[in-house]
């Protein structure tokens, strides 16, 4: 008798981005020393699961822990401590325990100090990304594997929705990202229930963090009582159309933004200015896609640029009426002279 149809899921899903990884890692060469024999076989890939003890990335350890052996992959594990809650060293230990009872190797439990910067949720979450990227060096692990699931993925299409700024923000998280492709999200179309399913049938004992049900965190509202709302109105199907949603939006600001490179060439004069003239010929999408990256290249920090700022320097192109200089995030300045437009830091 085969396994049951979870957990089969989640080896599947696991199994094919293992393949990625090894057909990358054979594909591209490992040593800068050229009188090393280049019939010797690169050493065995290592990845390395992120896991917080939850049901989904637990459910990722032990699907991992199961085909990697089998590709000749080596697999270990890492847990952050954020640090936010009493007693949460003891729970990272107890996550490490059970990583290390799954067969994983090496396995580590990492601290970090949580911030303000963004709020907590987005402070924490830039902790542990640093946190993981340095393992991730510290350990040349070709890849990270994270437990983001399909519902995941349709929270965070909602949240940027809801932000109002665009086909990117809509985009949600991408299968592979990170420097070099480092992360990966093996479960990103398989659903939250799957997840714990394989969980529960395989006896593994999950934690469920305190913080996925505080109705303090926005993402904790929209799991509870938006999604729900949601699905009520408008039919289970709904977190997987926001999920096919996420990768068709992905698609189309891919192709955009790609657009807006090779436009951005074409309306710049000898000195590099933007001509106003030129900039007003484009579409819309394309033209804010240049303006919003002048001002970042002009210093102004990407995630406090919002659509408002951009707009009103579009304004500067398409309703021009001599306004004066608009002030931007980073001390950044835009303004018209001439038939010119000029972003810098004032
Ligand atoms: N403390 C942590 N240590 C290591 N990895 C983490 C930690 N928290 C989250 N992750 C990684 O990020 C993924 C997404 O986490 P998040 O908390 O946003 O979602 P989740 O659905 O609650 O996941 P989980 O059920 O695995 O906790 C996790 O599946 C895991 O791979």
């Amino acid at each position: 008798m085969g396994p049951h149809p979870a957990v089969a899921a989640i080896r599947l899903a696991v199994r094919r981005v293992l393949h990625d990884i090894l057909t990358e890692h054979t594909s591209t060469p490992h040593t800068a020393d050229h009188t090393a024999d280049p019939h010797e076989r690169p050493p065995s890939p290592l990845v390395l699961v992120a896991c917080s003890g939850g049901a989904d990335s637990m459910a990722l350890a032990s699907a991992v822990a199961f085909e990697a052996p089998k590709l000749g992959i080596r697999a270990g594990g890492i847990t952050v401590d954020h640090g936010l809650q009493p007693g949460s060293d003891l729970r990272a230990e107890e996550v490490v325990l059970r990583l290390r009872e799954l067969g994983l190797d090496p396995v580590e439990s990492t601290t970090v100090r949580v911030g303000r910067d963004g709020g907590p949720e987005a402070a924490a979450r830039d902790a542990r990304y640093a946190a993981l990227d340095a393992a991730a060096v510290r350990h040349q692990a070709a890849a990270v594997l994270l437990g983001h699931t399909r519902d995941d993925q349709a929270e965070t299409v909602l949240l940027g929705l809801a932000r109002g700024s665009g086909i990117r923000s809509l985009s949600g998280m991408a299968a592979v990202s990170g420097a070099g492709g480092r992360y990966r999200r093996p479960f990103l179309q398989l659903d939250r229930q799957t997840a714990r399913k394989a969980c529960m049938v395989q006896s593994l004992p999950v934690w469920d963090d305190p913080h996925n049900a505080d109705p303090a965190y926005t993402r904790s509202r929209l799991r509870h009582e938006g999604l729900p709302a949601l699905e009520k109105a408008l039919g289970k199907g709904v977190v997987e159309a926001l999920a096919r949603t996420a990768q068709l939006s992905r698609d189309d600001a891919d192709a955009l933004d790609t657009w807006a490179s090779q436009a951005e060439a074409s309306v710049r004069d000898a000195a590099g200015g933007l001509e106003c003239a030129k900039l007003y010929a484009l579409p819309p999408a394309v033209r804010r896609r240049i303006l919003r990256r002048a001002a970042i290249e002009a210093g102004a920090p990407a995630g406090s640029l919002f659509a408002r700022h951009i707009e009103e320097v579009d304004r500067l192109i398409t309703g021009w009426r001599g306004q004066g200089a608009i002030n931007l995030p980073g001390k950044v300045v835009a303004q018209r002279q001439g038939g010119r437009l000029v972003i810098r830091q004032g």
